[in-house]
Parts: structure tokens; sequence; C-alpha cells
């Protein structure tokens, strides 16, 4: 795909806004989704980070390999991380690029053990095994990619300091690098409208509100993680966190569907 020298230069103007695709609902991305996704691309610069845990269990399984979550997080032993990298960076990494080039969208695939993009560390080596969280990104590694006009797709992995590769849970992963991009926002798509209390979708949800509904037992599992990351990655310049689905395109009658998480006290239900 070529791009205009024009288009080049004003690719890194544009507000950034970081997109998680969730592996719940990865393989079935519409074309009608993915056209909104390139409709929101007129205004801004997007980064994607993928998940693609059902993809994991798949290939664990077959392999009667056992593993485990906590809290929304894999236990991940030295079987489960080769497992967990083929999948990520291999399988769910090209198939997203595919999909998103398939749609002339200019996506490169790599994954955070590329160029160091994600410097990690052990989250709780005894509790969780191969699990990271991320320490450090490489933003010039993105800003270089955004100013050639790629679109990065990240794969959510990451290395130590000693070169250990570690699996990121990808709404860490997509958090952090929202956190350290300064994005204006960050956006996880999921299969669920967003968060549901009783089967009603909360539209807005402050921080202590959130951790009401994280002890009452009605967050749980994957749901913990984006609602813990996303709260960690609100700043001044990250002012929202949007929990969507991607049943219906990103932006529907001009409007985001979902949740809403800001740092404000007040809660709308
Ligand atoms: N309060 C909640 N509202 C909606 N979904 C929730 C809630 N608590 C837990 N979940 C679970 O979180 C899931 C989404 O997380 P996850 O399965 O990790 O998806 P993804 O692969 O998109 O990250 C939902 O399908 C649902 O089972
Ligand atoms: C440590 C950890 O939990 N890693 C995740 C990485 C993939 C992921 O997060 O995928 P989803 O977004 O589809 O859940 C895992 O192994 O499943």
């Amino acid at each position: 795909m070529t791009m205009s020298k024009s288009m080049q230069a004003t690719a890194h103007k544009k507000p950034l806004v970081v997109i998680k695709l969730g592996g719940s609902m990865l393989k079935q991305l519409s074309d009608a989704f993915i056209e909104s996704l390139k409709e929101l691309m007129e205004s801004k610069n997007i980064i994607f980070v993928h998940g693609g845990g059902p993809e994991i269990n798949e290939m664990l399984e077959k392999l009667q390999i056992k593993s485990d979550f906590y809290e929304g997080q894999r236990k991940t032993t030295a079987e489960v991380l080769e497992i967990a990298e083929m999948v990520l960076a291999g399988k769910m990494n090209k198939f997203l690029t595919t999909k998103l080039q398939k749609h002339h969208i200019n996506a490169l695939g790599l994954s955070g053990c590329d160029g160091q993009l994600i410097q990690a560390s052990f989250l709780n080596e005894k509790d969780l095994g191969f699990v990271g969280k991320v320490d450090d990104v490489n933003i010039s590694l993105l800003h270089a990619l955004l100013d050639l006009a790629y679109i990065p797709v990240v794969a959510p992995l990451g290395k130590t300091n000693d070169g250990q590769t570690l699996n990121i849970n990808a709404d860490v992963c997509a958090a952090a690098i929202a956190e350290k991009m300064q994005a204006e926002q960050l956006i996880f798509v999921t299969n669920v409208p967003g968060i549901l209390k009783d089967g009603v979708l909360i539209e807005e949800a402050s921080e202590n509100f959130i951790y009401e509904l994280i002890d009452k037992g009605i967050i749980y599992g994957g749901m913990i993680p984006k609602v813990k990351s996303a709260l960690q990655a609100l700043s001044n310049s990250l002012k929202e966190v949007m929990i969507v689905s991607g049943n219906n395109p990103i932006i529907h009658n001009g409007k985001m569907l979902g949740t809403k998480i800001s740092k404000k006290q007040e809660v709308v239900v």
C-alpha cells in the first residue's frame, strides 16, 4: 500500500487511540466493524493490541496441557508459555494483520518481544509463573511506525532484562501502551456490551464503584484485568477508557456505546 508524503507527515499529529481486540471476538469480527474502524482512522491514529485467550485454550486442550486462571490472568508454566507465544505472535497476530490488510488498512504485526517493544518483569512468579507486567514501552518504535503510516498490531508478550519472554494479559498490555503513548482514549473491544450488572449495561463507572462490583463478584474473570488496568492507565492525557462490544460498529449513530470508565466519583446505572 502506498502512502503520500503529506499523509505520512500528518500521521503523528492526529490524536492517538489504542484499541484492544479481545480473543473472545477476534475470529467473528465483521466487515462492518472493520469498516467502522476505518472511519475512525480518518481522524485518529490507531494502535491495535490483540488477545487470543480462547485460541490458546483450544491449543492447550488439543495438546492436553492444563492451565488455570487467577483473576483473569493465565497461570503460565514454561510449557504453556511456548503455546501462548506460538498462538499470540504467530496465529492470532497474522490472522488479524491479514484481515485488516484485506480492508486496505496498512497493518504491521509485531509482538512485544520485537524491537524491545515491551520491557517486562514477572508479575508474581510464585503464583502465576511466566506472566509479565509492563515496565516500559519502546514508544520511539511506535511513533516511528505511525510516522511511516503503519498501523501497529501488537501481540501481548514482553521480554525481561535477561531476555526471558513473558506472557502478558492483552488488557494489561493495551493499557500500558495507552498510558506510555499518552493516548487520548483506550477502547477494549470484547464479547459483551460493557460492564453488566443484572444483565443491564452500566454506562459509566467510577473507580470506587468498580472496586465495589469486584468485591461483590459482579465483575469477575476476564473483566477484572480490563477494569483494573483501565483504572491504572487513566491519567491527565488518557481521560477515558471504553469497554464496547465487537458485535456492533464501533461508532453507532454517531455514538460509542458501552461502559465508560473514568476517575470521577459519580455513577450512572
Ligand atoms: N460484570 C460483567 N459484565 C460483563 N462481562 C463480565 C462481567 N464480569 C465478568 N465478565 C466476563 O468477562 C468476559 C470478557 O472478558 P474476556 O473473556 O477476557 O474477553 P476478551 O477476550 O474480549 O478480553 C465476558 O464475556 C464475561 O464472561
Ligand atoms: C497472562 C495472560 O492472561 N495472558 C493471556 C494473553 C492473551 C489474552 O489476554 O487474550 P484475551 O484478551 O483474549 O483474554 C492468556 O494467556 O490468555
